[in-house]
């Protein structure tokens, strides 16, 4: 076998003493935190520690009385890639698998999701974009040719060598200017709310970006590339509720009675496994002494041996500025947006076309971002669930900085009369202002989250950096990343020696044995016993080590 790149990690004995882990943040991310610290190895003392008097985050579902529930944050999650397979692997070991609801790829609202937009200045109506292999090949509006010359074009362009840009100018120089402004644009504001203009091509398509570098055309290059593509992790493959999303074709889907259930879910699993939960505890500060860290609240002082960050990046960023001026300043330059949602409720089924809902791409003149049909997704009986999202990256400018939630109403209820012809007024509706709500991976943001990674490994903290402002938005990410710093703990708990290969050295088929760490899975990662020093040996992936801020970190 080849020589490692780098030996990390305790070689020291294993550690029998309790080590005390605080995990700051209940949202999803904190909450899977400190699941799998008590599911991946012998339990440390683990308190999650939450500002708010409640837990979830931004997942957040209200249930009325007649057992209508609107959600206010996320409502589905992907189905695809292990960690959209590593969620519905957890959904099932937190007893959840009969309340998963799927909704399979042939199904309205995944065939007809994303792919709507209100053309004001193409039609001004709701356009279906392509969801066919046949519908590649004709043209449709807002396009001016058939999809498939994009195709053409990107076989033709010529290769621009770049360490990052935005998506916008990347898809416009590959594809031409319709794609990046109607379909890039969109989704940009339908995953981020944010402006495809500024947001990273890396960060959010890294593989389009590296096979451009590498083969000159995207297309060709994910042909070419094929076996280095993401493997998928085989004893994921194996889970049950993992094995019915395939069997049935799922493309996303969530827990009957709402998203919340997922985290009360969590919360009651580790409750059980004795975690500590602090509610309306807002951590203040963070300061070291010696070898540990000390959480500064209002009401009483933790020391930790470690601690894992679950906060959004700007919130982490005034905490950790007594202990490091530096990282509190890269952490502080990762831009947020706000995003205005309404939630509106008809009686009877009103959507003439089932869907997923419609994008509004920027270049239209609308405040409204996009519209979820919440009810063609899930359905509540016969009534019509719409969501209405609004501002994101352009909420000041739209709303000012303190709209009424009356006027976002207003907004919201004009829009689904123009664009949907519902014309009745709403029975019930719910509207919040979500305070930067969404980290927006901006060009370089990859080498940001890197720095600050590298800057805790030179400053020897044990701190590692979870959550939605550093490895993906999505709800699936957020619980990949925690994943990874519980599985890092555990390596630093001393269990293991820690082996990081250079993958380019090894025979991949090495590598790519899948691992298993008590009973844990892994992709790219193994185990195997070192005879030498009669200790497990764990090795994984730079990749996996660059998410936990290994010290090979590139991005
Ligand atoms: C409108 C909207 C729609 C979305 N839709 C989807 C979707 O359809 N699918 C999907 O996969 N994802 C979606 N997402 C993204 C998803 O919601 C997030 O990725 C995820 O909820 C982030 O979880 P988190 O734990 O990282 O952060 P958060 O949810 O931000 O949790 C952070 C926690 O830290 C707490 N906190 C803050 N300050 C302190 C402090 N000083 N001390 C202690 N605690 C503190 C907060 O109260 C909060 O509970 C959506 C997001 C939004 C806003
Ligand atoms: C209009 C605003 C928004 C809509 N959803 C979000 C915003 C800001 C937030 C959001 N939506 C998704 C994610 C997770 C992404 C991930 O990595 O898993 C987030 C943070 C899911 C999603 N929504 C759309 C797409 C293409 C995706 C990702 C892939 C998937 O889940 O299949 C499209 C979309 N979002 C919104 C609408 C109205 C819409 C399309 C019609 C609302």
């Amino acid at each position: 076998m080849a020589q490692p790149h780098w030996a990390a990690a305790q070689l020291a004995g294993v550690e029998k003493m309790t080590r005390s882990v605080a995990v700051l943040g209940g949202g999803v991310g904190g909450l899977a935190a400190a699941h799998y610290l008590c599911r991946l190895g012998q339990p440390s003392r683990v308190v999650v520690v939450e500002a708010s008097h409640r837990l979830g985050g931004w997942v957040s579902s209200t249930t009325y009385p007649d057992q209508v529930v609107f959600e206010h944050g996320p409502r589905t999650l992907r189905v695809t890639g292990n960690a959209g397979m590593n969620t519905l692997a957890l959904a099932e070991d937190l007893g959840l698998a009969d309340q998963v609801r799927g909704i399979s790829s042939s199904h309205p609202s995944a065939r007809n999701r994303m792919l709507m937009t209100l053309m004001m200045q193409v039609g001004g109506k709701l356009h279906k974009l392509p969801n066919s292999l046949k519908a590649l090949f004709t043209k449709k509006p807002p396009f001016s040719k058939p999809l498939v010359a994009s195709a053409v074009r990107d076989l033709m362009a010529s290769k621009v060598i770049n360490e990052d840009e935005s998506l916008f100018s990347f898809v416009n120089r590959r594809f031409g200017p319709e794609v990046a402004k109607y379909a890039i644009d969109a989704m940009s504001r339908g995953i981020f709310a944010g402006n495809a203009r500024e947001l990273s091509v890396k960060s959010f398509a890294r593989r389009l970006h590296d096979v451009e570098q590498k083969h000159g055309s995207v297309l060709l290059g994910l042909l070419k590339d094929r076996k280095n593509a993401a493997k998928t992790d085989s004893n994921l493959e194996t889970r049950e509720l993992v094995k019915r999303a395939k069997r049935e074709k799922w493309s996303v889907w969530s827990v009957a009675g709402g998203l919340e259930n997922f985290v009360k879910a969590l919360e009651k699993n580790i409750l059980e496994n004795n975690v500590d939960i602090w509610k309306n505890v807002p951590v203040k500060r963070i300061v070291r002494n010696g070898e540990k860290l000390v959480l500064q609240t209002d009401k009483k002082d933790l020391e930790v041996d470690q601690v894992i960050s679950c906060l959004p990046s700007n919130i982490m960023s005034s905490v950790i500025q007594p202990l490091s001026p530096k990282l509190s300043t890269l952490l502080s330059s990762i831009p947020y947006v706000t995003v205005g949602i309404v939630n509106l409720e008809y009686p009877g089924h009103l959507i003439e076309e089932p869907g997923f809902g419609y994008l509004v791409p920027s270049s239209e003149p609308n405040r409204v971002l996009g519209v979820i049909y919440d009810t063609c997704t899930f359905p509540q009986g016969d009534r019509t669930i719409l969501t209405v999202m609004m501002g994101g990256y352009w909420f000041k400018e739209y709303f000012g900085n303190n709209p009424s939630h009356e006027s976002l109403l207003d907004v919201a209820v004009s829009e689904v009369q123009q664009s949907l012809k519902i014309k009745i007024k709403p029975k019930r509706h719910h509207v919040e202002i979500l305070r930067d709500c969404i980290s927006q991976y901006v060009v370089g943001h990859s080498e940001v989250v890197c720095s600050a990674r590298k800057l805790i490994t030179d400053l020897k903290l044990p701190l590692a950096l979870v959550g939605s402002s550093y490895d993906g938005v999505g709800v699936n990410d957020v619980i990949m990343s925690a994943k990874n710093a519980a599985f890092m703990e555990n390596i630093f708990r001393g269990n293991y020696m820690f082996i990081c290969y250079n993958l380019a050295s090894l025979n991949p088929d090495i590598v790519r044995v899948r691992g298993v760490l008590l009973g844990e899975e892994f992709c790219v990662c193994r185990l195997s016993f070192d005879v030498m020093t009669n200790r497990r040996i764990g090795c994984c992936s730079p990749a996996i080590m660059t998410s936990i801020g290994g010290p090979n970190c590139s991005p």
